[in-house]
């Protein structure tokens, strides 16, 4: 089966630094991918890359086949890659139900219009937007705190509400930048099942970013790892757990502390 996302020696040059540096390796569809690697790896660089937030100096990024890189930001969401957990795009004032729904309306300009307008077609999307946004609310467990206003909710209710606001969009992967970062263990472990579930029962295909080494063993498919840029392992958390290179490139670091 065709991958669904392809990287293809994909180089990013800030002046002289080759931030990544001729990586290549596939997503399938309904895996959950990690990549990891130490500090100033190239880790959210390459994912700027992947969601079209920077254009590539080389190489590219393919989606069912079809090139999107440096196409515009919005152009590749609305192919269905979507870059969750930028919190600036929660709606402090408004509940999670609320945020949900607006997240469905701004997929379509004609549709915010209508909205506004109070036009017929508006009423019906209102309702098939409201019934979407509590399918989410009972598939993440938000239901406890739907009529909450976001500005009230702790961290860990954040991330699920920003995971809550890219399912609107109906993706076909989400790209997580640290979606663990900041929480707790338990709070960690509850979005590691969440994000699970939402594979398994929404077979949305998860590419992730993140520093906490235990939970992206426990969460990951296959994990592809960075170093300087470069990709120098990829395969199953098992596999890269026992990758002699994997381990030399976290002697040091911070996260050998938290057991690669
Ligand atoms: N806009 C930029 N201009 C110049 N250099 C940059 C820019 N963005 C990133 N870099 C450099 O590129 C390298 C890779 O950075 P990047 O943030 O992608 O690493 P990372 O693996 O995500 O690091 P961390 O785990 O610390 O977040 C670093 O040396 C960084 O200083």
């Amino acid at each position: 089966m065709k991958p669904l996302l392809e990287v293809r020696n994909v180089t990013k040059r800030f002046g002289g630094l080759i931030a990544v540096n001729d990586v290549s390796f596939d997503v399938r569809k309904g895996e959950i991918l990690s990549v990891i690697g130490p500090n100033g790896a190239g880790k959210s660089t390459l994912f700027k890359l992947i969601s079209s937030f920077l254009k590539t100096s080389n190489g590219l990024v393919l989606f069912r086949g079809e090139i999107i890189s440096n196409l515009a930001p919005h152009t590749v969401a609305r192919r269905g890659v979507v870059r969750t957990f930028q919190e600036t795009t929660i709606f402090k004032s408004m509940t999670v139900r609320e945020n949900i729904i607006v997240s469905h309306h701004l997929q379509s300009k004609a549709s915010l219009l209508g909205f506004f307008l109070g036009s017929r077609k508006a009423r019906a999307d209102e309702k098939r937007f409201g019934e979407s946004a509590d399918r989410i609310i009972g598939l993440l467990g938000l239901e406890n705190i739907a009529n909450e206003l976001a500005s009230n909710l702790p961290q860990g209710h954040l991330r699920v509400l920003g995971m809550a606001i890219g399912l609107a969009t109906d993706p076909a992967i989400i790209l997580l930048d640290e979606p663990f970062a900041g929480l707790n263990h338990d709070e960690t472990m509850r979005l590691v099942t969440l994000v699970q579930r939402l594979r398994d029962e929404r077979e949305v295909t998860v590419l992730l970013v993140e520093h906490d080494i235990p939970a992206v063993m426990k969460i990951s498919n296959r994990i592809v790892v960075l170093n300087f840029g470069q990709k120098i392992a990829e395969g199953t958390p098992q596999e890269i757990q026992n990758n002699p290179g994997v381990i030399e490139a976290y002697l040091g670091s911070e996260d050998m502390a938290v057991g690669i």
